[in-house]
């Protein structure tokens, strides 16, 4: 498997955010999302056996792991590894290009399955079909630039919704957040709306935080 970093932090994303998570970084991603904020991830890695990995998480005390990257689905010993993190509360950050059909997660294991809006340039990738085998547990998240953004969003939950929570989030530094909260109430949409809390507590751009 190849990684780009592995350290441990607070959660900044998401539905546990805020615990303490150690993180997996994988390298290589298949899509280039316009804002992506982890480019350093496109190439920069070391080759790491599953085991190794696993020695590397072992060290730290926590037992909350999130898996990201790049994009981890690429990796072809995934569900090895995710084997040996049997004991660990595991969530997996996937891109919405990948075909999640194939994947049988243990109950204390999820997906934050994003879905990448017109804005990213990537959005014509997504795999609409993915929506069917997500669980209560599954994140489906937003990542949103624009106006244009928003109404997508709209419209693929109404279409594709069925299980799972829904967190919209603004792109760091692109939309002010308030604009996004209003368009939120002013539709009554009953989503949890979201900030990248380790890019307020840490420089935006600092790495392994
Ligand atoms: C770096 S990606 C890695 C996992 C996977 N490739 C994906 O896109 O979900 C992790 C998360 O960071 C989010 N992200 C990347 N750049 C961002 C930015 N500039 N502002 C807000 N979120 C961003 C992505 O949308 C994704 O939800
Ligand atoms: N603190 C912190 N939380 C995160 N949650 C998801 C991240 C990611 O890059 O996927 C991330 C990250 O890079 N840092
Ligand atoms: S899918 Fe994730 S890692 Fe890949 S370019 Fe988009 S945000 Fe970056
Ligand atoms: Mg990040």
């Amino acid at each position: 498997m190849k990684v780009n970093e592995i350290f441990l932090s607070i959660q900044g994303e998401g539905v546990s955010t805020g615990f303490p998570t150690i993180f997996i970084r994988f390298t290589g991603c298949n899509l280039r999302c316009s804002f992506c904020d982890t480019k350093y991830s496109y190439e920069d890695g070391e080759e790491m056996s599953v085991e190794e990995i696993y020695n590397e998480v072992k060290k730290f005390k926590y037992k909350r792991v999130c898996i990201t990257g790049g994009e981890p689905l690429l990796q072809e010993d995934l569900s090895k590894l995710l084997y040996l993190l049997k004991e660990y509360e595991v969530n997996i950050e996937t891109n919405g290009s990948v075909d999640l059909g194939k994947y049988r997660l243990l109950p204390n294991h999820r997906f934050t399955m994003d879905m990448k809006v017109p804005s990213s340039m990537e959005s014509k990738k997504m795999i609409f079909t993915n929506f069917k085998y997500l669980k209560d547990r599954d994140e489906i998240k937003f990542v949103i630039g624009t106006r244009e953004d928003y109404e997508w969003a709209k419209e693929v939950i109404k279409k594709y919704y069925r299980k799972g929570i829904i967190t919209f989030s603004p792109v760091f530094n692109k939309i002010e957040p308030k604009e996004i909260v209003n368009w939120i109430l002013q539709d009554n949409l009953d989503v949890r709306f979201q900030l990248q809390i380790h890019k307020i507590i840490w420089e935006p751009d600092e790495k392994g935080v």
